[in-house]
Parts: structure tokens; C-alpha cells; sequence
């Protein structure tokens, strides 16, 4: 029997000028995708909702063939029995648990999903994320297992390291963590204190937090989860420093889960958000690793201790920019969930009266809230879209990275940056924006706002602050406008500084032209850009030294990293909307939507933008 739909919801969208899965299409990579996306959980939960006979279950499993045979590798009598071991223990909201139980519930449902993923074989990464989305909604304990944990080694790993222990943590032999940031550090990882000293003699490295400023502290999964980490510790060889480099440490004994000698690791407790996240403290206490435990895809240490640099020193890097991408995607889907809850809350609370007399009207009819819900709206698909659009530039520049030319790294590092910043800021104040839109209700937990909220906005913090990603951003564009000035030839991304010109033919009493709104955006980013390079080099010009220059123009250069990644948005959301091949009345709407979104930032900052005409 179908739900009951609300009859407004129903009204509402019955009046859509579009249709909707030409979108859903679009926005989750085809129908394929779509019904994967959708028919993996739906399985799941009749699997778990239902008292179900074999026959039952066999008519699925037939069901699925036609429909997803390429991939799922189901065997029944596993199936039945991870449905009988999670149906007798089902879901529990974790909303009114202690933290500990919470931990303990989340730490349930991503084990049980784990050994699903690994049942059905799932292989997709998107597929696997969508599924472990709906058991684990809020933060999950393997999360940096998923992620930072096996994409470092994958990207910091020789090829034998890589074949030794990525099927370990495929099949969750070993539950890992990535860990960098340190009590006194965060931001400045020239700034970290744990060392890895090389042992000659035994060819092993010592590891030791020397001081309680250097204990590891933050990393995800470290208080409980993980009995491995990918450690980042500055590597001494022969008496010299030679970095950061990253080290394959046990952490927790593989059976009692204990910590092994030298370690101690504990949660770092309660935080704002991310509650079923935890985030824990390590010191290390001059803790023995072989030699084959550094990863050496880039730089080495051969047997005699003898340093061996890599290519660039920046490479090391990697798995922090590949997850600042993943980042500035989740954003965007973060914000789309926030606004759909929103959207769909107005269209059901009816409250207060237009027309004196004429009833309470669905609050979606007020002009403020559809400016509130719209524009967000409008700022999820943008940010969806221009991740996308990202991804295409990364993926292109990480297989020519792959083959050695690194040529694109500089500008990988400035586009993930600024577009993480630009995105998670925007998210954050897009989601209390939806809270907010909701009145009271909106403040339950129930809505599942405030955790998106409190789970996300720790995005504008982890993987590199905002502001420090924005200055990072800020040195790729100003030399960058700096070449600019010496007429020499500049990146494909940044020509637009040697390009814009403003020459808008719109009038403000007609439809605005789409490519008008591009210019303009592209315009006042290269304005700000060529202020914030005049700026420092005013400082330069009153006698500072290159670095107090660098700090006296700071606020301007986090602001020319944001008026960039704003062009890169409008850009990416016109183009794609443009160029995506649907139908009419489809495209009108979402070429009126990008509109919506490139006007209201233009109102939001219409400061830049009457400056520059
Ligand atoms: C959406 C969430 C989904 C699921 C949840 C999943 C997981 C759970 C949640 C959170 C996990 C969080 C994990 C973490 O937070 S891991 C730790 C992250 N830490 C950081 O990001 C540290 C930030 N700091 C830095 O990156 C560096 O210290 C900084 C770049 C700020 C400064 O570097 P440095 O001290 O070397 O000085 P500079 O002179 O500024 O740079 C030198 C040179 O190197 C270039 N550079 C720097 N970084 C990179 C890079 N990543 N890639 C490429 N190049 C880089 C920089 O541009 C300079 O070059 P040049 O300008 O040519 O001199
Ligand atoms: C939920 C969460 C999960 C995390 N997970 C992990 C993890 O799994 N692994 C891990 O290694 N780390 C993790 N972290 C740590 C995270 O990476 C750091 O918190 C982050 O890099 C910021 O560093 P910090 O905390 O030292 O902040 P700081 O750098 O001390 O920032 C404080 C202020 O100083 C300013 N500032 C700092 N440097 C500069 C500069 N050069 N110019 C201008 N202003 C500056 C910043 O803008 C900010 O306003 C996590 C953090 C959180 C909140």
C-alpha cells in the first residue's frame, strides 16, 4: 500500500513546470546509477523490515538479477543470516543516547553495512557511500578508514605496499586512521614535533611524541576504532630532518584490541558535533617500526639510512587534497538535504494569513521564505555541479600526475583549497538557513538539520582551516596575477586575468544574458585578484619584508580566493545547465535557477560588484 502523502506536499508538486527525474537523472549520473542507488537499500530494508520466507527472498534475488545481476553477488544463506542478526537487534535512534551508546550504535550499523558491502560485492565507491549512508547517518567510525586511511596508502605507497595491506583494509582485517594533526598543530605541519628516527643498525624507526604538544591529536577513529595508522611524523636519518613522511603504525593488538607497548590512545571527548566520530589522542613512547613501514611511493630510506627526496616534497600531500575534494562534493549534497527537508516543511506548515480572513497559508507562500528556501536551493545545485566540474580538472590533472608530470599540481592545490572553503562556508550558512527557515521544528533533532549542521560544519575546520586553504589559493592567483603583469602566459584556469573585460550588454530593465552574468563574476575575480597583488606589493613598496607583506594583505587575498571560486561556481552551474542536454521546459527552469543563484550573489557582495562597475 503506497504512503499517504500529505495533500499540500501532493498539490505542490503536481504544479512542477518540469520533470523531476529528468534532474534526479542528472544530478546521481544516469538512470543506472539512480537505480542502483535506490534498489540497494530498498532490498536491504524489506530484507531487515520483513519476516520473510526463502521463497520470498529467492523472488528478490531473481528480482535483482534482472536488474542489478552485474554487480551483486548475493548468497542466501549469508543474506539470511546478517537479516536475522541485525532484524533482532533493528535500528534505535541515537538522538537521546550518551555518547557511548551512540558510539556502540554507529560502531553496530557500520559493521553491519561493512559486512553487507563485502557480501554484495560492491565495488562502486558512490554505491558503497550511498549505502553506508542510510545505516549510518550521522558520523561513522570508519570514516577515515573509507577515506584518508586507504586513499594514502594508495597514493603514498609502493606498489608492494599497496598489494601488503590494501586487501587488509578492504576486508577489515585492519580498521585504519590517518594521523597528522598534533596537539600544537594543525595548520603548520612544518610545525609537527613527532619524529621518526632511523635505526641504522636495526633498520627500524623510532617513533616518539616528545613532548605533550606533539602527542597526535583530532584524528578520526583514534579513540576506539582503529588498530592502525597512517602517522605523519617528521623522518630523522643520519642527524638530518628531512620532512614530513608518512608511517604504517600498529596501534591496537589485531585479537584483544589493546594498545601495543609504547602507545598510549584514548578518545578526546565530547565536541560540538560528530558525535558518533571518535576522535582520539596518541602519544607514542619511542615505538619500533621496520623500515618497509615508511611509504615509499615518493621519497625513500634505503637500508644505510640514506634519504632518498622525492620529486616534489609536496606530493606527500596527496591523500589531504584528494579528501578536500570529497569534501567540497559532500557539501553540496549536505546542503541539498537540509533544503529538501526545509522546502518540503513549507510546503506542509500552514501559518499565519496573506489575506486577512483568507486562512493560514503554506508558509512556502510567503516571499521571504521562498527567498530563503530558493536561494538555497539554488546554491545546492551550484555547488553540486561546480564539484563536478572540479572532479573533471582533478581527474585529468591526478592521471597526468600518475605519470609524472606535475606540472597541474599547483593549480590542483589552489582549486581544492579555495572550492573547499567557498563550499563548506556556504553550506554552513545555507543549512542554519534551512534550520531557521523551520521555525521551532527546525530545532528538533528530529528534523535532522541540526546534526547536518553539527556533523558539517567541522568541514570548515578539518582538512585544512578555511581561511588557511583561502591564503593557500591566494599564492597560486597572485603569482599567477604577477605573470599576468609581465605579460607572460598563465594557466589555463587563471587567463581570465589577461581576458576579463567588462563589457556587459544586459541593461538592469531587461532578462539579465547568462553570458553577461559569467563576465561579470570572471571580472570582479580578477579585479579583487589584481587589488589583493596591489595591495602586497604596496607593502613591499613601505619596506616589509615578503612575508609581512604577505600578512598585511591577507584579508584581501582570502577575499580574491573567494571571488575566484564564486566565478568557478557561476561558471561551472551556467555551462553545465546549458550544456546538459535537457528537455525545454527543464533547461528554462534551471537556467532561471542559475540566475537566481548569480543574482543573489551578486546582491550578497554587491559591494565588489558596484566597484567594479
Ligand atoms: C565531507 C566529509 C565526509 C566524510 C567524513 C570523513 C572523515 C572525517 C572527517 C574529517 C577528517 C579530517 C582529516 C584531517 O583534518 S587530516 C589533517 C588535515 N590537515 C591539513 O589540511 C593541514 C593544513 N595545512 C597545510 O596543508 C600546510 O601546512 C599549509 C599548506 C597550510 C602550509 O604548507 P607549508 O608549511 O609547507 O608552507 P607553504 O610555504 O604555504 O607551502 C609550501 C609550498 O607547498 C605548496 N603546497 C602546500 N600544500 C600543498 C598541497 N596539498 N598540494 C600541493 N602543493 C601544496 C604551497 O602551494 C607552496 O607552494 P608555492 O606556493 O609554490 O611556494
Ligand atoms: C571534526 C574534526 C575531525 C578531524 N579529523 C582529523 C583527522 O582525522 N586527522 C587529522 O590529522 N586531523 C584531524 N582534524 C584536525 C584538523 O585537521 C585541524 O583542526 C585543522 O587542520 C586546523 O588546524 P588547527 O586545529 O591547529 O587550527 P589553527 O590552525 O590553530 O586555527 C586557529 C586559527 O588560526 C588561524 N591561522 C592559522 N594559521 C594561519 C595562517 N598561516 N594565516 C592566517 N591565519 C592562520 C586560522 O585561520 C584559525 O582562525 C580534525 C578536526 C576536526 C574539527
Amino acid at each position: 500500500m503506497g504512503k499517504s502523502v500529505n495533500p499540500d506536499l501532493a498539490k505542490a508538486r503536481s504544479q512542477a513546470t518540469f520533470d523531476p527525474a529528468n534532474l534526479t537523472n542528472y544530478l546521481y549520473g544516469g538512470p543506472e546509477k539512480l537505480r542502483r542507488k535506490r534498489y540497494l537499500p530498498a532490498f536491504v530494508f524489506k530484507e531487515l523490515c520483513t519476516e520473510m520466507s526463502l521463497t520470498d527472498l529467492c523472488l528478490i534475488f531473481l528480482g535483482l538479477l534482472t536488474h542489478v545481476s552485474d554487480y551483486l553477488g548475493l548468497t542466501l544463506s549469508i543474506e539470511n543470516m546478517a537479516a536475522k542478526e541485525y532484524k533482532e537487534e533493528g535500528f534505535k535512534s541515537t538522538d537521546d543516547m550518551s555518547r557511548e551508546e551512540a558510539y556502540e550504535e554507529s560502531m553496530r550499523r557500520a559493521v553491519y553495512t561493512n559486512k553487507r558491502v563485502l557480501q554484495l560485492n560492491l565495488q562502486d565507491q558512490e554505491e558503497q557511500y550511498y549505502f553506508r549512508e542510510i545505516f549510518v547517518p550521522g558520523a561513522n567510525p570508519f570514516a577515515l578508514h573509507y577515506v584518508m586511511f586507504k586513499d594514502a596508502i594508495n597514493t603514498q605507497g609502493t606498489e608492494d605496499q599497496i598489494q601488503k595491506w590494501l586487501p587488509l583494509a578492504e576486508t577489515y582485517a585492519v580498521t585504519g586512521t590517518y594521523a597528522q594533526t598534533e596537539l600544537g598543530h594543525g595548520t603548520f605541519l612544518r610545525g609537527l614535533e613527532t619524529t621518526a628516527e632511523y635505526d641504522v643498525q636495526r633498520e627500524e624507526f623510532i617513533l616518539n611524541t616528545p613532548t605533550i604538544t606533539s602527542s597526535k591529536f583530532w584524528p578520526g577513529a583514534l579513540g576506539k576504532t582503529a588498530n592502525v595508522a597512517i602517522l605523519n611524523a617528521k623522518l630523522i636519518t643520519k642527524g638530518r630532518n628531512c620532512g614530513m613522511q608518512s608511517f604504517w603504525v600498529p596501534l591496537r593488538h589485531l585479537e584483544t584490541h589493546q594498545p601495543l607497548p609504547g602507545i598510549t590512545v584514548g578518545d578526546i571527548g565530547p565536541k560540538f558535533g560528530y558525535h558518533t566520530s571518535d576522535n582520539g589522542f596518541l602519544q607514542l613512547n619511542r615505538v619500533r617500526i621496520p623500515r618497509e613501514n615508511m611509504l615509499m611511493r615518493y621519497s625513500k630510506v634505503l637500508q644505510d639510512g640514506t634519504f632518498v627526496p622525492p620529486e616534489n616534497d609536496r606530493l606527500v600531500y596527496v591523500p589531504m587534497t584528494q579528501f578536500r575534494f570529497v569534501v567540497i562534493g559532500r557539501s553540496g549534497w549536505t546542503l541539498a538535504k537540509a533544503v529538501t527537508v526545509a522546502t518540503r516543511y513549507s510546503a506542509v506548515r500552514r501559518q499565519s494569513e496573506i489575506t486577512p480572513g483568507g486562512g493560514e497559508v503554506q508558509i512556502l507562500d510567503f516571499q521571504t521564505q521562498q527567498h530563503k528556501l530558493f536561494t538555497q536551493i539554488a546554491s545546492a545545485y551550484a555547488m553540486i555541479i561546480a564539484a563536478k566540474a572540479a572532479k573533471d580538472l582533478y581527474d585529468s590533472a591526478f592521471s597526468k600526475m600518475e605519470k609524472g608530470n606535475l606540472e597541474d599540481l599547483p593549480m590542483l592545490h589552489a582549486l581544492t583549497s579555495s572550492m573547499k572553503a567557498f563550499n563548506t562556508w556556504e553550506m554552513a550558512t545555507g543549512v542554519e538557513q534551512c534550520r531557521m527557515a523551520c521555525g521551532g521544528h527546525g530545532y528538533l533533532l528530529a528534523s535532522g538539520i541540526p546534526q547536518m549542521y553539527t556533523d558539517m560544519v567541522s568541514a570548515c575546520t578539518y582538512e585544512g582551516e578555511n581561511t588557511v586553504m583561502c591564503l593557500q589559493a591566494a599564492r597560486f592567483l597572485n603569482k599567477c596575477q604577477e605573470a599576468a603583469n609581465k605579460g607572460e602566459r598563465l594557466p589555463q584556469l587563471t587567463r581570465f586575468l589577461q581576458t576579463s573585460r567588462l563589457n556587459i550588454s544586459s541593461s538592469l530593465d531587461q532578462d539579465v544574458d547568462l553570458n553577461d552574468i559569467i563576465a561579470a563574476y570572471e571580472f570582479r575575480a580578477a579585479t579583487v585578484i589584481s587589488e589583493a597583488n596591489a595591495r602586497l606589493n604596496a607593502g613591499l613598496a613601505m619596506g616589509k619584508s615578503q612575508s609581512e607583506a604577505w600578512n598585511y594583505a591577507s584579508q584581501l587575498l582570502v577575499k580574491a580566493a573567494l571571488a575566484f571560486s564564486h566565478w568557478f561556481t557561476v561558471r561551472a552551474l551556467i555551462e553545465n545547465m546549458r550544456g546538459a542536454g535537457f528537455d525545454n521546459s527543464t533547461e528554462t527552469l534551471l537556467l532561471q535557477l542559475a540566475k537566481l543563484y548569480a543574482l543573489d550573489g551578486m546582491l550578497r557582495y554587491s559591494g565588489d560588484f558596484r566597484k567594479v562597475g
